[in-house]
Order: structure tokens, then sequence, then C-alpha cells
């Protein structure tokens, strides 16, 4: 392997299946050691990319390069760097965690027993190892699809929303134990979201997509305005609330339902706001932080369309 090369190169890819363009001309690089999201709402194309990644299907057009790898030209060197979860992992619910590790391990060459144990204390599954995956619940399950994913030793994880149906706490979970992997083996996790918030929380650079295109690429921490909050204001009346926020040039408004306003602002102007706003007898009945979203991002970058 190339030691200076990205571990994953995509350059130029599409995908078209019939006349539909369903991936165009997207390229993005992921270095060693970096969590790289990729983002984007329901139908985007991040699935029919992370299918051409792992090889499940063929790009209509680009290259995709793997540890310095061309996919197409070298397939086996290239994809025995990959360990993947395209959907849900694929395991035997009548066989113990470690006996679905085993029999995954038998039909790859070079896994010894002393890497299937670190790796079984890797995804913290020691003390369960030894119980039927039936009785598994969610979050260990997509922890024993990573050991699977983890048995070839690879250099890269592709993981397509692997937060699907976890609860608050499976995803907190699965956030650490990510970080955990990639500061104690030194590899690199591509991870899908439709979820603005756990890519912010998790990744350190991130690719959005929208309608099969890439529309932005970068840093995540500058994504959304770090100096601004989305925050949520109940005002009776409404509207006249919504006119004294509009002309004040730190606030601005993203979204208004038939109770609230929602704007991004910086936290500590609330107090000034709140004053303008009752002197202009204006009642302010609710005043809430809440977290960015995607869709918000969209306005920022695009002027607002999301839907595919
Ligand atoms: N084999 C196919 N034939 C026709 N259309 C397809 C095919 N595969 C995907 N699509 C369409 O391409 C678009 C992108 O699908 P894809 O599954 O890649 O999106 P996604 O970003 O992963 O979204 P989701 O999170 O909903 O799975 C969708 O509109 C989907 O219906």
């Amino acid at each position: 392997m190339n030691q200076t090369a990205p571990v994953l190169e995509v350059k130029k890819l599409s995908k078209q299946i019939g006349k539909r363009k369903i991936v165009e001309d997207i390229t993005f690089e992921v270095q060693k050691g970096e969590i790289f999201g990729f983002l984007g709402p329901n139908g985007a194309g991040k699935t029919t990319t992370i299918r051409m990644l792992v090889g499940l299907i063929r790009p209509t057009e680009g290259m995709i390069q793997i540890g310095g790898y061309p996919l197409q030209d070298q397939f086996i060197e290239a994809i025995s760097q990959v360990g993947c979860i395209v959907e849900n992992p694929e395991l035997y619910p009548y066989l113990t965690g470690r006996e679905n590790l085993e029999h995954f391990a038998r039909m790859m060459t070079g896994v010894t027993d002393e890497w299937i144990h670190e790796i079984i204390r890797l995804v913290e599954l020691e003390e369960r190892i030894d119980e039927l995956v039936k009785t598994y619940s969610l979050g260990m399950r997509q922890r024993l699809g990573i050991a699977q994913a983890l048995l070839g030793s690879p250099k890269i994880l592709i993981l397509d929303e692997p937060t699907n149906g976890l609860d608050p706490a499976g995803i907190r979970e699965l956030r650490a134990f990510i970080r955990k992997l990639v500061h104690e083996q030194g590899i690199s996790v591509f991870i899908s979201s439709h979820i603005l918030h756990e890519i912010q929380l998790m990744c350190d650079r991130v690719a959005i997509i929208n309608k099969g295109k890439i529309v932005y690429t970068g840093p995540v921490r500058e994504l959304v305005h770090e100096e601004e909050t989305r925050i949520e204001w109940r005002l009776d009346p409404l509207q006249s609330g919504v006119q004294v926020l509009k002309e004040l040039s730190f606030v601005r408004p993203v979204e208004q339902t038939e109770e609230h306003l929602y704007v991004y602002m910086p936290l500590d102007r609330i107090a000034e706001v709140n004053e303008q706003l009752t002197a202009k007898q204006i009642k302010v009945t609710g005043i809430r932080p809440v977290q960015a979203t995607l869709e918000d991002l969209f306005l920022q970058l695009t002027g607002g369309e999301t839907k595919s």
C-alpha cells in the first residue's frame, strides 16, 4: 500500500440507472485516522454511493481508489482494505457472538485467535460474547457487526447509517466506541447519516450530498456557525414578534410555524431581544435553544431544496 495516498479516494463518480442519474460527479478523499461523515437526506444517493465503494454495484463513470489500489482494476487488493456494514449486519441469531466471529474468520485467511480476542475487547462485548446473538440488543448486534467487519484488519470501516434504530443511549455508546476504535487502531471510518447533529458530534470532516451531488466538503466545525445557536421563540402575538425579530441585524430567521419562530442568533443576546419585545407589548411565552437541523444547513448552503 502506498502510505501517502488517502485511504479512500473518489473521483468524479457517477451512477445512472435507466435514464436517472442517482449519483452525479462526486469527488472526495478520506485520510488515515479520520472519521468522515457522509450526510444527506433520505434518497440523496448515500446507499448507492456506498454500494459502489464496496464493489456491490459498478459506477457508470469515475474512479474509486482504496489504500492506493483502484477498485476497478485491482479489486481484491482494494476491497481487502475495507470492512463494511451496508444495511444490516449479517449475523446468525442461533450462534453465540464468538461463534459468529469464528465462522466468518474461517472464510478469511490469516485471522488469528489473538485478533478475535482483541476485537471482542475493542467492541466491548467480552461479557456477552458467549451468549446467543438472538438475546443481544440492537446496539450489541451493531457492535458485533462492526467486530465482523474488523476481522480482516481493514484500513477503513464503511458504515451505512449505523445509528438507525438505536435509542439515544445506544447512539452515544456507538459514538464513543467509534472514536475509541479510531484512536486505538488508527483506522479511518466513513459513516453515512441523515442527521446533522450525529455527524457534528462524531466526525472530523463531512461531505454533504443532495440529489446525487456533493454540495459541501470540509471540516464539520465550519458547518454551522458556532457563534450562533438555533433558538425557538414562542411569541404572542406571533406575527408582530416576528417583525421585531426580523429587524435585528444579528438575528437570522430560518423557519416559522403557526406557534413559533426559529432563528439563528448569539445566545448571549437573548436578554436584549427579550427586552425589545417586551417594550413593544409582545409577550414572550417561551425561549428554547434547539439542535440545528440538516434542513437549516441546506438553507444556508443551497438556498433550500432538500427533497429529491
Ligand atoms: N436500482 C435502482 N433503480 C432505480 N432507482 C434507484 C435504484 N437504487 C436507488 N434508486 C433511487 O435512487 C435514489 C437514491 O437512493 P439511495 O438509497 O442511494 O439514497 P440514500 O441517500 O441512501 O437514502 P436512504 O437513506 O433513504 O436509503 C432514491 O430515489 C432511490 O429510489
